[in-house]
């Protein structure tokens, strides 16, 4: 029977972090010293993260996202996506990766299963992708997404976090890659999660990126896709591609919400900005998987019906997002 939540939704997708390190430090994600280092035996195996998976897909989530910090840079990731790929029910294995190991990985990601990437890429200047990411090299998040189409991803997302002063400059460019590419590019709107007064004034609203760039291009409303995310799409007359708007900040997409949320340290989290969390070790430890299985229930019985960012959470600095990974 399907999965729903107290408000009548129905939860079949889990994003399960793997990791909270990152070989990027991007500005709207992490302190320029990065997050206190969690030692490796606070970090959840990877036998345990299957069990998780396995007690998720077993009380109906049919698609996970594995994600980080950046969940390329922890060892031994290839094959445990290839276990997770293999557990009976779970329909759709896909990630969000920065890029930057993808030269090297992505035909190993193809191979194990993945079924398609989520990539975030923030500018299409080298020292603007820098400055964003204190320090990234744009050339090699260029040339991931290069070689993670050479190695079979069709339809990769592109995540591009608009910034008002920084990148908005940059949303016809970013656009004009899905003239002949059939990438959906996702612009989205910054969000308020580390500590910074004044954030608003960073924001672009959905509805206004979306009014600039029909200035420029005709475009078409797009259907969701099954099983799909907060994004909403539109295509550019004649276009390969997709242009689509995420609009956490603006708009509640709340009431479609479809997931839950397990960090690599073992917490369930029922909401993205909610503070409702379930601690999974202990279980683990009892190696009682049904109640894995129970707990994550509990999780799903906790989501809220909305965030309330607008109202409180805003500017405040308390989402973190390197851990809960996006
Ligand atoms: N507020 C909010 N933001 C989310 C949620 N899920 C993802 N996001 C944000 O959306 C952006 C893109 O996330 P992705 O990891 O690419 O995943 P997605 O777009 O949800 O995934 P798919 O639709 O499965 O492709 C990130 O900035 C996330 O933090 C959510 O449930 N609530
Ligand atoms: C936390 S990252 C984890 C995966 C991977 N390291 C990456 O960057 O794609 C997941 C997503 O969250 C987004 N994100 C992080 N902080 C954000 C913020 N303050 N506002 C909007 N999106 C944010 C990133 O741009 C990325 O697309
Ligand atoms: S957004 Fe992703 S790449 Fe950037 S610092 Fe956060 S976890 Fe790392
Ligand atoms: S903010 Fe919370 S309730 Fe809203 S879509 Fe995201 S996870 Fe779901």
């Amino acid at each position: 029977m399907a999965l729903r939540d107290p408000h009548g939704r129905r939860i079949n997708y889990l994003r399960l972090s793997v990791t909270d390190r990152c070989n990027l430090r991007c500005r709207y994600c992490m302190p320029a010293e990065g997050l206190v280092k969690v030692g490796h035996d606070d970090i959840l195996s990877y036998e345990e993260l299957l069990r998780i998976a396995r007690a998720a897909v077993a009380i109906g989530v049919e698609k996970i996202r594995v994600t980080g910090g950046e969940p390329l840079v922890r060892r031994g990731i290839i094959d445990f996506l290839q276990r997770l790929e293999a557990i009976p029910g779970l329909q759709r294995l896909v990630l969000t990766t920065n890029g930057m190991l993808l030269r090297e990985m992505a035909a190993d990601l193809r191979s194990a299963g993945v079924e398609s990437l989520n990539i975030s890429l923030d500018s299409l200047r080298p020292q603007t992708f820098a400055e964003i990411t204190r320090g990234g090299e744009l050339r090699r998040a260029l040339d991931g997404i290069a070689a993670a189409e050479a190695a079979g991803f069709e339809f990769i997302k592109i995540n591009v976090v608009v910034m008002r002063g920084v990148n908005d400059d940059e949303l016809e460019e970013f656009a004009a890659l899905t003239l002949d590419r059939p990438y959906r590019v996702r612009f989205i709107e910054y969000m308020p999660t580390l500590a910074q007064p004044g954030w608003e004034a960073t924001v672009m609203p959905g509805a206004e990126i979306l009014d600039r760039l029909a200035k420029r291009f005709p475009m078409a409303d797009e259907a969701p896709e099954k099983m799909a995310g907060p994004a909403r799409y539109r295509r550019i007359a004649g276009a390969a591609g997709l242009v689509g708007v995420i609009t956490p900040v603006s708009c509640h997409f709340c009431g479609e919400c479809n997931r839950i949320r397990v960090t690599s340290r073992g917490i369930a989290k029922s909401c993205l900005f909610d503070r409702g969390t379930v601690d999974l070790r202990p279980i683990l430890v009892s190696g009682d998987d049904i109640a894995l299985g129970e707990a994550l229930r509990r999780t799903v019985a906790e989501k809220p019906d909305r965030h309330q960012l607008a109202e409180s959470n805003g500017g405040q600095g308390q989402i973190d997002m390197a851990r809960i990974g996006g």
